[in-house]
């Protein structure tokens, strides 16, 4: 049966990369809206790889998937994001071996002005725009400033993958579900200088910490560990996470419109309101609890010296990179 009338329009970019490959099908499939909601794609790329676009939309097609209303592809921004109500940025270079992700910086920081700029000018009036592609915070933070008429809360970055890969490495460590672990933080660059924090994390309602109880395994293994996740996958895989990264974009617009359980939140890059000393502004990860559609920082948190000094560091490797961008005139 077709899909239904008035399907949620998704505008993903960099669809005919490996992460657009791992996640158009979901999407399609109903995994990123759920089961009852018809979405319309819209697949951006650049003009070398339309032809490629082309292919996918093709095997979409072959899938026969009940919820998918449409694919369109496009090469021109303005077009792809008019009338979009999510809008996934994903396309963007990726690192390889020995590159920091802030090495990308003027590699990739050029693309997501004009798109932030066709997301102002066409987009729908409810869009949520989600950052994939690297430096993630601080290309959310230059499409977010080229989109003056959108609210700016509507502009995140992903570090979900970093949440969610967090929550494994607790999960084999304690020999608990991940389901059991709540409470869980990202906090600041979606970088080597991220913050993982244990320190309000719950492990079937026990402080992780009192049941991890090994504060060397915490600072020396799991947040590193964490933190160098993607260097290790691109060494091991020879190419940056791909599956892994789309499904965390999955989980954070499903979150994000679903909302998060009650007494556990998740993590997001979202624009700092100046909470916990982060520079008004900013795209920096915090714990977020989700309601109505909307990402709130989770107020109030006691920060122990540690976290202070791991949130201050990745905070001020945010603002180097905004000063960066800066000195490029990309802001
Ligand atoms: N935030 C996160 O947790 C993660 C972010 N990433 C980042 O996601 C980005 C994409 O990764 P992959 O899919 O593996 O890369 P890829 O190289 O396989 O695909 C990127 C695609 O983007 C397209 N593209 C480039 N400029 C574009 C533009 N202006 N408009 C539309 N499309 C454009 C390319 O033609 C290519 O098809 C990279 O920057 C990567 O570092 C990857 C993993 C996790
Ligand atoms: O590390 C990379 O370059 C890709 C990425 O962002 C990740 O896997 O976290």
């Amino acid at each position: 049966m077709p899909a239904a009338a008035n399907p949620v329009h998704v505008t993903v970019t960099g669809a005919a990369g490996q992460i657009g490959y791992a996640l158009l099908f979901r999407i399609a499939s109903g995994q990123l809206l759920g089961p009852d909601t018809p979405v319309h794609l819209h697949l951006l790329e650049v003009p070398q790889a339309l032809k490629a676009a082309e292919g996918t939309a093709m095997e979409l097609d072959d899938c026969a998937f009940p919820l998918l209303a449409g694919v369109d592809i496009h090469d021109d921004a303005t077009a792809a994001f008019a009338g979009a109500n999510v809008a996934l940025l994903v396309g963007a270079r990726p690192r390889t071996a020995g590159m920091e992700r802030g090495d990308l910086l003027s590699a990739n920081g050029g693309i997501f002005g004009p798109q932030g700029a066709a997301i102002n000018a066409g987009a729908a009036d409810d869009v949520r725009v989600l950052v994939v592609g690297n430096p993630a915070n601080t290309n959310a933070y230059i499409a977010q400033q080229h989109a003056p008429d959108v609210p700016a809360d509507r502009f995140t970055a992903m570090t979900r993958l970093d949440h969610n890969r967090a929550l494994a490495q607790v999960a084999a460590r304690t020999g608990s579900s991940v389901d059991d672990i709540a409470r869980l933080a990202i906090w600041g660059n979606h970088s080597a200088t991220q913050y993982p924090d244990l320190s309000h994390a719950t492990i079937a309602g026990r402080p992780a910490l009192e049941v991890i109880d090994d504060e060397g395994w915490v600072h020396e293994t799991f947040i590193p560990t964490v933190a160098k996740r993607g260097a290790a996958i691109i060494e091991a895989r020879g190419a940056s996470s791909a599956a892994s990264a789309a499904n965390a974009a999955i989980d954070h617009v499903h979150t994000w419109v679903h909302g998060t359980p009650a007494g556990d939140w998740t993590s997001a890059g979202v624009v700092s309101d100046g909470s916990y000393g982060v520079p008004a502004g900013l795209v920096a990860s915090f714990p977020v609890t989700a309601t109505g559609g909307a990402f709130t920082i989770v107020p109030g948190l006691e920060l122990d010296a540690f976290s202070r000094a791991r949130i201050d560091a990745s905070v001020a490797e945010l603002v180097e990179e905004r000063e960066a961008v800066r000195a490029l005139g990309l802001v």
